[in-house]
């Protein structure tokens, strides 16, 4: 049986000076954003993830968001080099957990940029998107290390939005999600459902038919119970003015026998 481990890490004090790109910049509550955060892991472990928690980086304002720093195939962690130098620091103590869970490590290296954020897998593609924080040579080293086990890597133009995972995420059956204003090249996926809200198209698999998603769209939360789905709704809010989405609170390793 593969174990069902999620990584996670803490936000530190320093939360409200994350980065902000694409939206107007609104003060974050460190300290609404801390219950936020110990809810949203809790909503994982109520759905049967064990929730792995990666040691703070507190001098990382950004390091809540801790998707973006390593990207996993099968047994295989990529860690990331994110286009943001800032974040750099946050990729030690991430490789230092999925080394001791077990994982195969390889790394991004220079020239090469990649966030976990712009890799969206769905079976054995990954959808990786070329952005502000992803380049051409991410792009190819993503390819290089997980071409070879089996894997199709697709590169997706982002323009207009931080990451690939803030425009398009999947559901269960693989049909791509996204929010109109928010897509950038649709047509590169089979099956695109638009969803009404913008923080509606982030959903993280749970398991079964449960969708974990934001508390901030629930005309979403409707079309997916009238689809069939279980949605899971958690209040990321704090987190969504940092331009944080539901994804990017965790990293699930679904394919580690331990
Ligand atoms: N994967 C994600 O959606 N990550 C969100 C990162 C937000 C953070 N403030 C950043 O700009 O890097």
């Amino acid at each position: 049986m593969p174990s069902k481990k999620a990584l996670i890490r803490r936000p530190g004090p320093r939360l409200a000076e994350g980065l902000v790109t694409h939206i107007q910049r609104e003060r974050a509550d460190v300290e609404l954003a801390a219950g936020q955060w110990a809810a949203y892991a809790e909503a994982l472990r109520t759905h049967g993830w064990e929730t792995v928690e990666v040691d703070p980086a507190d001098d990382c304002p950004d390091a809540v968001f801790v998707e973006d720093t390593v990207v996993m195939y099968r047994n295989v962690a990529l860690i990331a080099r994110s286009g943001a130098a800032s974040r750099r620091d946050e990729t030690a103590g991430v490789e230092e957990v999925v080394a001791r869970l077990g994982c195969s490590v390889n790394r991004v290296r220079e020239p090469g940029t990649l966030d976990g954020g712009d890799v969206l897998k769905i079976g054995n593609t990954l959808y990786v998107g070329r952005g502000g924080r992803t380049n051409a040579a991410g792009v190819r080293q993503l390819r290089a290390a997980f071409e070879p086990l089996g894997a199709r890597v697709v590169a997706v133009p982002v323009g207009t939005v931080l990451h690939l995972k803030s425009a398009v995420t999947a559901l269960p059956d693989g049909t791509v999600i996204g929010h109109m204003p928010l897509r950038d090249t649709p047509s590169l996926f089979g099956r695109f459902l638009h969803v009404p809200e913008a923080s509606g198209s982030a959903v993280v698999l749970l398991g079964g038919d449960k969708l974990l998603m934001a508390a901030g769209a629930p005309k979403t939360a409707a079309l997916f119970t009238d689809l069939g789905y279980t949605p899971v709704v958690v209040d990321i809010s704090e987190f969504e003015k940092l331009e944080g989405c539901v994804t990017c609170l965790s990293v699930r390793l679904r394919e580690l026998y331990a």
